[in-house]
């Protein structure tokens, strides 16, 4: 069985009089990407914080690679990655530099270097100071910097917020190559489409307490209470049909007389499965 390597237990924390956390749980095992979604100030920084020992919680527990959070030592850091807004760059050291200063520091071969510059589509620019790379190259090259040394756990904040399609894509390439190769994901973002893609769990987080805890397409298929189904016939006419005996013999009439082009299943999304549990937006 694939081990724990984030376990989380009734956690709480306080900020004075305001609960940023509220008795959540959960744990993320190898090779699992973890979506925690929430809108902004429903606790998720707060959560990486605690989990990478950068802020005490006040009550509950948590360990991390089997490590109560609280006995976390600086030498835990080789075996995670953290990507977070505030991973600074060496702005006027050269991209190959930038993963050469912390290659020296976490005993990584140089050569892993090359290769991940070319997975990540940076290698025609090592050379190139970060201060002249674009948004989604430093988004890149951040990235680059957490997977050097093969982390056990990767934290993930936002990763590929306001990247094109094309970034994206290649990012999300890259995190599944990792999450197969065993390391645990834990991914906050507000982009459900790319939760659903890519986590094979999220919890929903809504200030500060776990409002649901499961499979994306778990959540999207208990939602469906409302089933319809989108048609376009050859005629190129649309229906949306109710789950009722009349649609499927309609349904059926059209098949057999060769009148279907398209039908799909009208499951909601995460974004609106979070609607409907919470009475507010994603954003
Ligand atoms: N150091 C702090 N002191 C006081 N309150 C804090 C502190 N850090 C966070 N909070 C509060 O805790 C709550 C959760 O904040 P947190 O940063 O974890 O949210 P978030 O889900 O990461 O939001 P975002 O998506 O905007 O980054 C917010 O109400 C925030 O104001």
């Amino acid at each position: 069985m694939a081990k724990k390597l984030i376990q989380v237990e009734k956690l709480s924390k306080k900020f004075k009089d305001e609960e940023a956390l509220k008795d959540i749980s959960f744990s993320v095992h190898e090779g699992e990407i973890f979506g925690f979604l929430g809108p902004s100030g429903s606790g998720k920084t707060t959560t990486i914080k605690i989990l990478t020992g950068q802020l005490a919680p006040t009550s509950g527990k948590a360990f991390i690679l089997g490590i109560p959070v609280e006995e976390i030592e600086e030498s835990i850091y080789e075996q995670l990655g953290i990507v977070t807004d505030n991973s600074g760059l060496y702005e006027r050291l050269s991209v190959y530099n930038n993963l050469t200063v912390f290659a020296k520091l976490l005993n990584v071969d140089k050569k892993r270097i090359d290769f991940l510059l070319k997975k990540v589509g940076l290698f025609g620019d090592k050379n190139k100071p970060a201060q002249n790379l674009s948004r989604g190259m430093k988004q890149r090259l951040i990235l680059t910097r957490a997977m050097l040394h093969q982390p056990k756990i990767l934290f993930l904040d936002e990763p590929t917020s306001g990247l094109d399609p094309v970034t994206t894509e290649s990012i999300h390439a890259l995190l599944t190559e990792l999450k197969d190769s065993g390391t645990a994901i834990f991914l906050t973002t507000h982009n459900m489409d790319e939760a659903a893609k890519l986590c094979d769990n999220v919890a929903l987080l809504n200030e500060g307490l776990i409002v649901e805890h499961d499979s994306p397409k778990a959540l999207t298929l208990k939602y469906n209470q409302d089933k319809q189904y989108q048609i376009l016939l050859r005629n190129q006419k649309e229906h949306l049909l109710p789950h009722t005996a009349d649609s499927f013999a309609k349904i059926n009439h059209w098949l057999a007389n060769d009148e279907l082009m398209t039908i799909h299943s009208c499951e909601p999304n995460l974004e609106k499965v979070f609607l409907e549990v919470t009475g507010r937006e994603l954003v």
